[in-house]
């Protein structure tokens, strides 16, 4: 019998459960970075280049849409980029049409953030504010994107400066009010680092397990047993026996 026959065609997820994935923590960052606004010309969305259709949080749409939008498509090294055209088109289909992939461990990407950042806020009339020099960019994202990581490449690139944001390996390492860093003398360019916020409405249990495989809930809560099972069953589904 052929290999692929003996294959799961589905898979049973069970009567889990995704909303006590959400922690109360994320809830308190949403209202400070929903605050801030007012003095922010311009957001940028950190997600994870492995799944970019799934588990972005509608709530920064809904909540913080109103400025102008730039996606970083983050870890870029562990991404299939030979999709990259069709992950364009289609994210453009759905109105994202200012993305960048990156890999915050090489500059050759994070190059193109200031620029694209000034080019967006220049072009956007609401926001030119001619009698202020100085421009503020909020970073948003799910937990553990890296959106510290690419907050120290851009000082590294920009400031030859070293670490001012933390970086972890687990979810949830930035729960700070957010404070905000330089990142760039000319044009003179300040962030703030957010908390990394969830969906509190994950639309699925496939969407959270893809959320939880890329590092962005903890294992723990969502079960490593079947979070293994599940990544077995994707990667035969994509024929990748290796
Ligand atoms: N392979 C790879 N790993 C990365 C990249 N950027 C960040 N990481 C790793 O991803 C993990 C999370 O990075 P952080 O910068 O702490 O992520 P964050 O979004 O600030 O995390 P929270 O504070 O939990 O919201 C760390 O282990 C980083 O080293 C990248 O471009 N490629």
């Amino acid at each position: 019998m052929r290999f692929s026959l003996l294959l799961r065609r589905g898979f049973e997820f069970g009567e889990r459960e995704v909303a006590h994935w959400f922690p109360g923590h994320m809830a308190r960052g949403l209202k400070q970075m929903k605050a801030k606004l007012k003095s922010i010309d311009c957001i940028v969305e950190v997600h994870d280049a492995r799944i970019p259709f799934s588990g972005r949080n509608p709530i920064f749409e809904e909540s913080l849409g109103i400025k102008p939008h730039l996606l970083i498509l983050n870890k870029m090294d562990l991404a299939d980029l030979t999709q990259e055209k069709r992950i364009l088109t289609k994210l453009k289909q759905q109105g994202i049409g200012n993305v960048i992939f990156t890999d915050c461990a090489r500059d050759k990407n994070i190059k193109q953030v200031v620029p694209a950042i000034t080019k967006l806020i220049g072009s956007s009339q609401r926001f030119q504010r001619a009698e202020n020099a100085e421009t503020c960019i909020m970073v948003i994202g799910v937990p553990n994107v890296g959106k510290s990581s690419l907050i120290n490449a851009l000082r590294r690139l920009h400031l030859r400066k070293g670490k001012a944001s933390r970086v972890g390996g687990e979810p949830g390492i930035t729960r700070a009010v957010l404070t905000r860093i330089q990142v760039s003398e000319s044009p003179l360019l300040y962030l703030f680092d957010t908390p990394g916020v969830l969906s509190p409405r994950i639309e699925s249990v496939e969407t959270g397990m893809k959320l939880a495989l890329c590092g962005t809930i903890l294992d723990h809560l969502v079960g490593e047993d079947i979070m293994a099972n599940y990544l077995l069953y994707t990667l035969n589904q994509q024929q990748q026996y290796r």
